[in-house]
């Protein structure tokens, strides 16, 4: 049997739950908020999403590690976050080859990924198996946020802040391991995203850190997603949501893939005023959501989990 991951929230978003305006669609509403304030971290179920589209995605994806790597190479962007990224370490395969897709709902966007594939009907095919899975976790995304603002009585923001999110699609693979071999492949960071929803094909080895400091491992029951908090929804709650250090421990036979939809928004970040009072004064000034994931980078402030607070504290 799977082993049971007890202390980490789980939350249903079966359709009677996920109907907005029911009375489950409520208390599902107080279930994230509670999940988020407590955790910043839950699985959620939700079976909208086929294994079909799922495993077509992750099938996609492996056809696309397996190119030589010269191939794989050429997906690259001028935003320092976004392309293909692998390096062999001591002469080894690298533990972790990194995809991030810019976009990843958009015709345009996507097609900048498949052209990398020479025969047209491939491209087509691939196309369609991205937008497909992507566009069904945005969805989720978009449900998520809706309950968040919801739980926070706040649902009026609700469009405007919709049209501003912006995605990015990354696919990580990790390498299987040898035997005794342990790798820390991905260490302990927080995500400047707003939230990001990850999945993955049937290998573990994601890792959350528990109030306590220990490490708990994520075991993903069937049609489930983990979600996780990252900077945008810190600043947008004005403080009430922390966003969840994790990292990903590799010891296993077969690769593993991951599949994380990192939520931002095209604008700015504030938080609404209805979230600022005398007993939650403001913690941080509006921001660029893009120029926090640029300077995460060129900063390298990837591993600071206070990078907020040093960059944009009031
Ligand atoms: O592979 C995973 O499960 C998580 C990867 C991750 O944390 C990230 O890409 O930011
Ligand atoms: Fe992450």
């Amino acid at each position: 049997m799977a082993p049971q991951t007890p202390s980490l929230p789980r939350i249903d978003f079966s359709s009677e739950n996920s109907e907005p305006g029911t009375s489950s669609w409520l208390s599902t509403s107080k279930q994230v908020k509670d999940a988020l304030e407590n955790h910043g971290f839950f699985l959620v179920t939700y079976d909208k999403i086929s294994s079909e589209v799922k495993n077509a995605f992750i099938l996609a994806m492996k056809e696309f590690h397996d190119l030589p790597e010269e191939q794989k190479s050429r997906f690259t962007s001028d935003k320092p976050y976004l392309g293909y990224f692998g390096q062999a370490r001591d002469g080894k395969p690298p533990i972790l080859e990194l995809t991030a897709i810019g976009d990843p709902t958009s015709i345009q966007a996507v097609e900048g990924f498949t052209n990398l594939f020479r025969s047209s009907g491939k491209k087509d095919h691939l196309r369609e198996i991205i937008l497909s899975y992507t566009k069904q976790v945005a969805e989720l995304h978009e449900l998520i946020l809706k309950m968040v603002l919801e739980g926070y009585g706040v649902e009026k923001y609700y469009e405007s802040l919709k049209e501003s999110l912006a995605y990015i699609c990354r696919v990580n693979k990790y390498r299987a391991t040898e035997p005794n071999e342990r790798d820390v492949a991905v260490v302990p960071h927080t995500d400047s995203s707003f939230m990001t929803i990850l999945d993955q094909n049937e290998v573990n080895g994601l890792e959350v850190k528990s109030k306590d400091g220990s490490w708990v491992p994520v075991d993903f029951p069937p049609s489930s997603f983990a979600l996780v908090a990252g900077d945008g929804l810190l600043a947008w709650s004005n403080g009430r949501i922390r966003p969840k250090v994790h990292r990903v421990i590799m010891a296993a036979e077969e690769p593993r893939y991951s599949i994380g939809l990192f939520c931002y928004t095209h604008g700015i970040v504030e938080a609404p005023k209805d979230l600022v009072d005398e007993q939650h004064p403001l913690l941080f000034k509006p921001f660029n959501h893009f120029e926090l994931v640029s300077l995460t980078q060129t900063k390298k402030l990837y591993l600071i989990e206070d990078r907020l607070k040093v960059l944009y504290g009031v």
